[in-house]
């Protein structure tokens, strides 16, 4: 990968410029300009899957311009270093190869000269094995039941992506019942652990590294609270797998080898899913569902490695991105997916883009000037709407957002698909296109209000509109569906760590409080008063001492 400083091509030099000329163009008269902006501002992956960006602050000109940042910045190169295995991971010295994991081609990819995908399958044919015994109730427990309930301990990308779609595809449930446990908060477990019979439990311990310290303190916790129960340490075989790429830990805890399901240190912990972490979605939802997800991921894979950028979809939304962080400022993006089973989506995503772009440090080692990653949040629509979305639509800050629903719900029930699809629709309507005062007046007057009464109220009922946003469109959630937008996001995530000249695959960010917290913890139970921190935090570490005598 090339180290270019994006602020100093010639594209960011043309697009500040641009952005002078366009700023006070709004959203709507780009409409009025381009009578087919529907269909010169949309994207379909397949016939099923649809962007539909048309409602954002550009025109076919910024686009032009913010395709050239990506020419300048060498994304083509970057695509094809990270697909073909190159350690673009460079400081940790890894490859960043999940797209591996689901590349159904099988062709080679090759890290250190070793094709991976022989690995990659052989794991897949023991994913799969061990699905298809405890799905049909095969495998047993040690009294002899069947498995009914499935516990992944992990946390972050160990926790996050499996427990998000388990739940995003629990329409396509098997009969297990999946835990996700992650917080070292004793609640977690403890509440998690009233609801299971040790007989019928099956815990994943769920760790790249597998020395993460909740989730080993929770699996820890999880084996006393089960041999408490079953007794003799012989039955943990039947009732703990580990996924990992730390084959020594995992034996030295006390889990066969058998058992474990292992992964490489070039797939990254939010980008893990596709590995061996994701077992317990395979079980929750089926292998056969597992692999559908990988397939709609490898779709994906082949439209952003092969199209394009003009018709690419995670770099358009991408660039878009970029456009709004850097010369509008707009701080933060929501993710609003209307559709309940996708509520941990913008949770999800929320690790995968801030730990992965959340950084101030460029690929020189240099402090940057410009912004990186943006602040991602969001929840499952409507809910947000009697929320949040007064600000999007009123507040003194402008929030891009991207709108996700399917056309076709799990559950058609009456009409309530309609209604939640209705809102869907209206929100980015509302949203690009507000509400004029003159037709504030109108709406007055035509309920016989005289100008009196309603004259102080019109400014607060007055929307300007010009908020962005992207509308994202599929049919139904599938496995596949599901696996082509993940790796939508994910693909827009690297396509802005490549441009803005960040490093997206290492997390050292997280690193300090891990540190402090383990030279704090002994200090928690030592009678003294602690001295060695700064005034406020011997103050509350004082002050805790004191309420738990
Ligand atoms: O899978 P592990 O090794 O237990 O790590 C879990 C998480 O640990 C966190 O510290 C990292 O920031 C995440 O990226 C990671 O997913």
């Amino acid at each position: 990968m090339k180290n270019i400083n994006p602020t100093k091509t010639a594209a960011w030099a043309a697009l500040n410029e641009h952005f002078k000329a366009i700023s006070n163009v709004t959203i709507a008269d780009h409409f009025k300009a381009d009578s087919n902006r529907f269909n010169n501002f949309s994207l379909k992956l397949n016939p099923d899957f649809l962007v539909d960006f048309s409602k954002n602050r550009i025109n076919q000109e910024t686009l032009n311009l913010l395709i050239n940042l990506a020419k300048e910045t060498d994304l083509s190169g970057a695509i094809e270093s990270m697909f073909s295995g190159e350690k673009i991971n460079v400081t940790e010295n890894r490859a960043v190869l999940h797209t591996a994991l689901r590349n159904k081609s099988n062709k080679p990819v090759l890290v250190d000269g070793k094709d991976v995908m022989p690995e990659v399958n052989a794991v897949l044919e023991k994913m799969k094995a061990f699905c298809a015994k405890i799905i049909s109730g095969e495998w047993k427990g040690y009294t002899g039941k069947e498995i009914t309930d499935v516990v992944n301990i992990g946390i972050g990308g160990s926790d996050l992506g499996p427990c998000m779609i388990s739940e995003a595809l629990a329409a396509y449930r098997t009969r297990l019942t999946p835990h996700f446990v992650s917080n070292v908060d004793g609640t977690h477990i403890a509440e998690t652990l009233k609801k299971l019979n040790p007989e019928t439990t099956l815990f994943l311990i769920a760790s790249k590294t597998f020395t993460t310290q909740e989730t080993m303190t929770n699996a820890h916790t999880a084996r006393d609270w089960f041999l408490k129960h079953a007794g003799d340490k012989a039955h943990v075989a039947k009732h703990f797998a580990a996924l990992s790429t730390n084959a020594k830990a995992v034996s030295e805890f006390g889990i066969d080898t058998a058992n474990m399901f292992e992964f490489w240190d070039w797939v990254g912990g939010r980008y893990s899913s596709w590995s061996a972490i994701g077992l317990s979605i395979a079980l929750a939802v089926g292998f056969d569902n597992f692999e559908k997800l990988l397939a709609g991921a490898y779709e994906m894979d082949c439209h952003f490695r092969n199209t394009e950028f003009s018709k690419n979809i995670p770099v358009i939304l991408a660039l878009i991105g970029i456009w709004y962080n850097n010369f509008y400022k707009f701080e933060s993006e929501a993710i609003l997916p209307y559709d309940q089973y996708m509520y941990r989506f913008p949770a999800y995503f929320q690790q995968g883009n801030m730990e992965s772009n959340g950084k101030y440090i460029d690929r020189d080692g240099n402090k940057v000037d410009y912004q990186t990653g943006p602040i991602i949040w969001g929840e499952p629509g409507t809910n947000g709407q009697h929320a949040f979305y007064q600000l999007i639509h009123q507040g003194t800050k402008v929030i891009p957002c991207d709108f996700i629903a399917p056309a076709i719900s799990h559950n058609p029930i009456g009409d309530h698909h309609a209604k939640l699809l209705s809102n869907f629709f209206a929100q980015t309507e509302a949203l690009a296109f507000g509400k004029s005062k003159e037709t504030v007046i109108a709406e007055f007057e035509a309920k016989g209000i005289s100008k009196e009464n309603y004259e102080k109220l019109v400014p607060f009922k007055v929307f300007e509109g010009n908020r962005p946003t992207n509308s994202i469109l599929v049919k139904k959630i599938t496995p596949e569906t599901l696996g082509a937008l993940i790796a939508m996001y994910e693909h827009k995530i690297f396509t802005q760590g490549v441009i803005m000249n960040i490093f997206s695959f290492d997390q050292w960010g997280v690193e300090l409080g891990k540190q402090l917290a383990g030279k704090i913890l002994p200090e928690l139970s030592c009678q003294d008063k602690v001295t060695a921190h700064d005034a406020s935090t011997n103050g509350l570490i004082n002050f805790f001492k004191e309420l738990n005598k």
